[in-house]
């Protein structure tokens, strides 16, 4: 039986990792996995799936963890950031979430290499990408900082894809990690603009907390439509034999789901408000997981 004290400890440090992220980017390589292994008709094994799941659980908390050690000066300052383990000193001396999560990372990058040498790499991108690219490099200097760093968001998908198959053409794959990769600037700027005064605090330059609130809606509803507008590709994909990969149950749910975050962004766009850039952030989430549970669905028909 755990402690109090020992259950506490577990708790912060689940809490560093950022849960409700990974939940989600953990979501997506089930998703890309599940979806190749019916469409190209290649069974997964137990040992895969653990190996899948475990690795992207892995390294997703310790890019998160590593990310959220490397902000703790301004995560201390905002608002939406400073009761966090670290700056609260509920994990003190900060360097145990460094360490924390640089073996987070080791365990990640040995269970990605054991699937194979494709997964292995994709998850090194991905740390490297979140950690160095956007977090270390660019999160303070560029308002562009989520755009060469959002490609750490689709190695997920990629992980589960080359789990399933690192022979042939990867282009299903890659539409998949794609859609994780263009819905990133929504996500982020419909937050960011939310919490602008916050970013401006600790001159992070997000475009949507720099740049003046009419450029930003429409920017957010820009990426927004570029979103939906990519989501519909899945459709029109064939496979070798020339017949589409997916139906209209895909198609449908993505363009309803579609519908409901481009008038999301249209709100924010006619009327912008702080209630209206949040709503649209909250919607983005799920909005992604309901395309990747469609093309789950879709792939079983
Ligand atoms: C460079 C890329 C990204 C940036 C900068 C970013 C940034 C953020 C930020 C600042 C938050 C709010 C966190 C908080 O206040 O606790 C957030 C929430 C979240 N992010 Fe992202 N994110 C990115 C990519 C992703 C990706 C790729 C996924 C998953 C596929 C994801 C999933 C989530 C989820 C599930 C939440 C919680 C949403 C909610 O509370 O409703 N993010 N993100
Ligand atoms: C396979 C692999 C390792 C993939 C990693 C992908 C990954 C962890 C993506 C998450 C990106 C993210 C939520 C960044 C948070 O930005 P932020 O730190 O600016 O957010 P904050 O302001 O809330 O701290």
């Amino acid at each position: 039986m755990l402690t109090t004290k020992a259950s506490s400890r577990i708790k912060v440090y689940y809490e560093v990792t950022k849960p409700k992220i990974w939940y989600l980017l953990v979501f997506t390589a089930i998703g890309a996995a599940f979806t190749a292994s019916n469409l190209y008709h290649i069974p997964i094994s137990p040992l895969t799936w653990c190996l899948v799941i475990g690795s992207v659980i892995a390294g997703s908390a310790s890019a998160n963890t590593l990310t959220n050690y490397n902000d703790r000066d301004i995560d201390a300052i905002m608002e939406r950031t400073k009761d966090r383990p670290i700056p609260s000193r509920r994990i003190f001396p900060a360097e145990k979430a460094l360490y924390f999560g640089l073996i987070l990372a080791a365990i990640s990058l040995v269970s990605a290499f054991a699937i194979n040498m494709w997964a292995g790499i994709f998850m090194a991108f991905g740390l490297a990408d979140n950690i160095l690219v956007y977090s270390k490099l660019l999160k303070r200097r560029s308002r562009t900082n989520i755009v060469l760093g959002g490609f750490s968001g689709g190695a997920p998908a990629m992980i589960g894809y080359v789990a399933v198959t690192t022979t042939g053409l990867w282009d299903l794959g890659l539409v998949m990690a794609g859609l994780v990769f263009v819905w990133i600037p929504m996500h982020i700027w419909s937050l960011t603009l939310h919490v602008k005064d916050d970013y401006n605090k600790v001159n992070v330059p997000m475009l949507t907390a720099v740049e003046s609130e009419k450029t930003s809606v429409r920017v957010i509803a820009g990426t927004t439509l570029m979103m939906v507008l990519f989501s519909v590709i899945p459709f029109f994909m064939t496979g070798i034999s020339g017949k589409h990969l997916f139906h209209e149950v895909y198609l449908y749910t993505a363009i309803v789901s579609g519908a409901i975050m481009i008038a999301l962004s249209v709100w924010l766009l006619v009327k912008p408000s702080e209630k209206a850039s949040w709503t649209l952030f909250k919607f983005s989430s799920p909005y992604l997981a309901i395309l990747f549970i469609a093309l789950m669905i879709d792939s079983t028909l």
